[in-house]
């Protein structure tokens, strides 16, 4: 199917607009994907490999899926990787899988998982000479970072749209953080994509997953606090914090 066929007019603006307000991508860039099997990173995967088609630069692409530890554990491990791989060739994108390392039953948490999958991308990315990773956070990821980071940790701050990092060397781009997740969604509907089940038996039970819950309570009671907060996060009033 073709790009045009599977996005509406205004979700290809949506991540045009985002594309372009970070210059995310540029002619020459080597791209990995990192994919977890999750329906926000296997539409990423999609849309990234279906530009490629469309845009006016050339980019190379690479999908990555990091097995963790926890994962590994799980029963249906083997079966849920083989049908990532089956969506990933589905898409038509080149892939590898990458084994995470094994975590000291202290560290079987999310910070540590987290942690230990950047640090897989980050020393591929070095290896092979990727210039940019990117990651399947949209609108919604990025709203809910905010609030836990205030919640939990005590700072004002979220995951940014382009962070560059290695004095230039790598960049992580997020090209659907101005998506909504019902508008990822539709994405997926239309292209098909069979996402695979969290694996992690920790999915579910996390601040992240209450403050989710939180944020959808607020969004019934005022439904404009959704972009609200989102505008907030490029409207930072420095002189009126403390
Ligand atoms: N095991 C993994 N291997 C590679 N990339 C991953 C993995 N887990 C997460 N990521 C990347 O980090 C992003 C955010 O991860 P998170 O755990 O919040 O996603 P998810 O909700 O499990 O899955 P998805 O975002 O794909 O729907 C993903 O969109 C993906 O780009």
């Amino acid at each position: 199917m073709t790009i045009d066929a599977c996005l509406t007019s205004r979700l290809n603006r949506r991540i045009g607009q985002a594309m372009h307000d970070y210059s995310m991508l540029v002619d020459g860039d080597r791209v990995l994907v990192a994919v977890s099997g999750g329906v926000d990173s296997l539409v990423l995967a999609w849309l990234l490999r279906f530009w490629q088609h469309k845009a006016p630069i050339r980019y190379v692409l690479k999908a990555v899926v990091v097995e963790n530890e926890l994962w590994r554990r799980h029963p249906e491990s083997a079966g849920a990787i083989a049908r990532i791989c089956g969506q990933l060739e589905r898409i038509g994108i080149e892939y590898q899988t990458v084994r995470g390392w094994s975590l000291a039953e202290e560290h079987r948490n999310c910070y540590h998982c987290a942690r230990n999958r950047r640090s897989q991308l980050f020393d591929l990315a070095r290896q092979e000479g990727w210039s940019k990773i990117a990651f399947g956070h949209h609108k919604d990821d990025l709203i809910e970072t905010l609030l836990l980071n205030m919640i939990c940790s005590g700072n004002i701050s979220t995951m940014v749209p382009k962070q560059v990092l290695f004095g230039g060397k790598l960049a992580l781009i997020r090209p659907m953080a101005y998506l909504e997740k019902e508008e990822v969604l539709e994405i997926a509907a239309r292209i098909g994509i069979d996402a695979v089940e969290n694996l992690c038996p920790l999915a579910g039970n996390t601040h992240r997953q209450r403050v989710r819950e939180l944020l959808a309570q607020l969004y019934t009671m005022e439904p404009g606090a959704r972009n609200s907060i989102f505008a907030a996060m490029a409207n930072v009033r420095e002189g009126y914090l403390l």
